[in-house]
């Protein structure tokens, strides 16, 4: 039997299998550098961070039709049921999509919510999302994002994120867009800490977020840490995308057991799954070894997730089932 499994971080773009991706972009009339799934996976193996910030936007930039974003939704969703799965977070990026492609911001809203209704009804998976806008971002486009993201707030959008690389710009020019996010009902869930320092998760605590996504460089200062404990604050921690973009040298020096030492509530991660060749099983095994429980994971999903109490009844409901 696995035990209940709540995920509140996976990019559903980096959670296409190999050989879906691959059948997406034939279709799309995508050429990719790779035309194999062993391709892919030897493109997979990232020297840094910049260069897996690269090859996610390539490959991702498959994606095209309302029907690959609803399919997307439905064969992760179908994937992590496996492992447990009873509650997912989801994060897509619509912004870059619009910015190079042109894709209608419906054509992907309509796509992923109506797969989070099929992934209900076959699989028993609750499906939210937090779109992610990401640094560098145009901050026009950051708030027609926003908008939009309000806009189907009533068809599973529970949030606003930002990704990317944290060195590249500061949340400053985003501020409108948290705002649009944050008066219309949705709240601000930022990747911070992940290749920032803990500067970044000051900043984004600053700015109203209710939870960090990554966040393990908060470790690296004391104060931060207590403060974030003392709020319940949770981490998404992903420790093997943590290792697969060299932000951790080595798995054996992973934050994840300070922070959990420290009284962090930390919910176990796959960030980006397919691309880190790993699923959620894994990860929490991983986490297991550093001390985090399924029962810590779990309650710390359940503290995180910002789907509606009606949810969140059932979810502390399947803490003692599946
Ligand atoms: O691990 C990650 N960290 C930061 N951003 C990520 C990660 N995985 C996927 N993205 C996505 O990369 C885009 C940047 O162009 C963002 O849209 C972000 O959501």
């Amino acid at each position: 039997m696995v035990s209940a499994k709540i995920e509140l971080h996976v990019h559903l773009e980096g959670a296409i299998r190999p050989a879906t991706l691959l059948e997406i972009a034939r279709r799309n009339g995508e050429v990719l550098p790779a035309d194999t799934v062993e391709g892919l996976e030897a493109l997979y193996r990232f020297t840094d961070f910049r260069h897996f910030l690269s090859v996610w936007r390539m490959t991702t930039n498959c994606l095209r039709t309302a029907d690959d974003f609803r399919r997307v939704v439905v064969n992760y969703a179908q994937e992590a049921r496996e492992h447990g799965a009873v509650y997912l977070e989801a994060i897509f990026s619509p912004a870059e999509r619009v910015e190079t492609h042109a894709i209608d911001w419906d054509e992907m809203f309509t796509g992923y919510t109506e797969g989070a209704v099929e992934a209900q009804e076959r699989f028993g998976v609750a499906v939210r999302f937090t779109p992610d806008l990401y640094r560098g971002c145009p901050v026009d486009l950051a708030e027609e994002c926003a908008r939009v993201s309000v806009r189907y707030r009533d068809r599973g959008i529970v949030g606003l994120g930002i990704g990317g690389d944290e060195r590249r710009s500061t949340l400053a020019p985003y501020g409108k867009a948290i705002r649009i996010a944050q008066e219309g009902g949705l709240a601000f869930v930022p990747h911070a800490g992940e290749v920032g320092g803990p500067e970044c998760v000051r900043e984004a605590l600053d700015l109203g977020a209710v939870r960090l996504r990554h966040g393990i460089r908060a470790v690296e200062e004391p104060g931060l840490l207590e403060e974030i404990a003392g709020r319940g604050v949770v981490l998404d921690v992903c420790p093997t995308s943590n290792l697969r973009t060299g932000v951790v040298e080595d798995i054996a020096a992973h934050p994840l057991p300070l922070l959990h030492a420290a009284g962090v509530r930390c919910s176990v991660n796959t960030d980006d799954p397919a691309m880190f060749g790993t699923d959620l099983g894994q990860e929490h095994d991983l986490a297991a070894r550093f001390g985090v429980t399924a029962d810590h994971a779990y309650a710390a999903g359940l503290a995180g997730a910002l789907c509606e109490d009606a949810v969140l009844t059932r979810l502390q409901e399947s803490a003692r089932s599946v």
